[in-house]
C-alpha cells in the first residue's frame, strides 16, 4: 500500500475533545448547547444516522431533542414545528433530516429555518455568505474534508481539487470552500464527457458522486489526495465508497476509507456548527441588552 490512510475516526475523536471543552465553558456561563433533530418519516438509514447524531451530543455534553413525525406530516406542520424551534431559547440549531416525505418541499422547509440555527448550512443564507467568504453555518460534510486536510497537514492554496457531483449538500459547497482556499477548482458530474481526463490532473479528488467504486486507479494521479464522500449501501448493507479502495489506495498518496473517513468527520462538524450556533444566541442576547 502506497497510500497513507486518513483516519477519518481519530481525527473527529480529537476534533470532538476539543468541542467538548469548549462546551465545558459555555455550560460554566449556563448555556448548554442544544441540538433539535426532526426525523419525518420511517427511513430506517435515517433513523440510525440520527441516533449516532443525538450519541454525539450526549458525549460532548450537549443537549438533544428529537422530534418524530410521521411520514403524512403535512408541510404546514413541520413549518409550524421549525417555527417553533426558531422561537425557543434551549434549542441552537435545528437539523431536518433529509430526504424528506416526496408530499414535502424541500426548499420551503430549508428556508424555514432561521439562518442563525441552520446548522446543516444549508439555508440560501448560509450558503451565500459561504460564497462570499463571510462567516456562515458552512456544511458538515464539506468542512468536514477541509478539516481533514488541514490536520494532514494539506496546503490548499493553488492545488488542483476536481470535485465530482453537484449536490447542493455536498459536491457545491465543497468546491466553494476550495475556492475560497484558492484551489483551482474543477466539478464534474453525470454528464461530463470524459471524467477521466479532468480526475487524472487532481492533486485533490473529491469523489462525491454517489456510485460505487467509481473511481479506479486509472481515474486517479500518481499521490494524488482521495476524498470518497460515497455512502452506498450494498445488499447486506455494507457501506461502500465511490473509490475503489484496493485499487486505488497502490497509487493515492492519501485516501480516506469508508466507513471510518468523512461520516464521522460529517457528524463532528456538525457538533461544532451547533456550539457556534449556541455561542451565536449569546452574542445576540448581548447585543439585544435582552433574551
Ligand atoms: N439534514 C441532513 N443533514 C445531514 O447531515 C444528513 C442528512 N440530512 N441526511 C442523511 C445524510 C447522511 N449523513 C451521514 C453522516 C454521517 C455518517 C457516518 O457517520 N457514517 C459512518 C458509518 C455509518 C454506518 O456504518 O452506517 C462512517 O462513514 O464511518 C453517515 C451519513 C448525514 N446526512
Ligand atoms: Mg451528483
Amino acid at each position: 500500500m502506497a497510500a497513507e490512510l486518513i483516519d477519518g475516526k481519530e481525527i473527529a475523536r480529537k476534533k470532538q475533545d476539543h468541542i467538548g471543552s469548549e462546551v465545558q465553558k459555555l455550560k460554566a456561563e449556563g448555556i448548554t448547547p442544544g441540538l433539535a433533530v426532526i426525523l419525518a418519516g420511517n427511513n430506517q438509514a435515517s433513523r440510525t444516522y440520527v441516533k449516532n447524531k443525538q450519541k454525539t451530543c450526549d458525549k460532548l455534553g450537549m443537549n438533544s431533542m428529537l422530534i418524530e413525525l410521521p411520514e403524512s406530516v403535512s408541510e404546514q406542520e413541520l413549518i409550524r414545528k421549525i417555527t417553533e424551534l426558531n422561537e425557543s431559547e434551549d434549542i441552537h440549531g435545528i437539523l431536518v433530516q433529509l430526504p424528506l416525505p416526496s408530499h414535502i418541499n424541500e426548499k420551503a422547509i430549508i428556508e424555514a429555518i432561521s439562518p442563525d440555527k441552520d446548522v446543516d448550512g444549508f439555508h440560501p443564507i448560509n450558503i451565500g455568505r459561504m460564497m462570499t467568504a463571510q462567516d456562515a453555518f458552512i456544511p458538515c460534510t464539506p468542512a468536514g474534508i477541509i478539516e481533514m486536510l488541514d490536520s494532514i497537514g494539506t496546503d490548499i492554496s493553488g492545488k488542483h481539487v476536481v470535485v465530482i457531483g453537484r449536490s447542493n449538500i455536498v459536491g457545491k459547497p465543497a468546491g466553494q470552500l476550495f475556492l475560497n482556499e484558492d484551489a483551482t477548482v474543477t466539478y464534474c458530474h453525470s454528464k461530463t464527457a470524459d471524467l477521466k481526463e479532468y480526475t487524472t490532473r487532481a492533486d485533490i479528488l473529491v469523489a462525491a458522486a454517489g456510485k460505487a467504486k467509481l473511481i479506479t486507479k486509472d481515474h486517479v494521479k500518481n499521490g494524488a489526495i482521495v476524498i470518497d464522500v460515497g455512502m452506498n449501501r450494498k445488499e447486506g448493507g455494507k457501506l461502500c465508497g465511490d473509490v475503489d479502495f484496493e485499487a486505488v489506495k497502490h497509487k493515492a498518496g492519501f485516501i480516506t476509507p469508508v466507513p471510518g473517513g468523512v461520516g464521522p468527520m460529517t457528524i463532528t462538524m456538525l457538533m461544532h456548527n451547533t456550539l457556534k450556533a449556541a455561542k451565536l444566541s449569546i452574542s445576540k442576547v448581548k447585543s439585544n441588552g435582552r433574551h
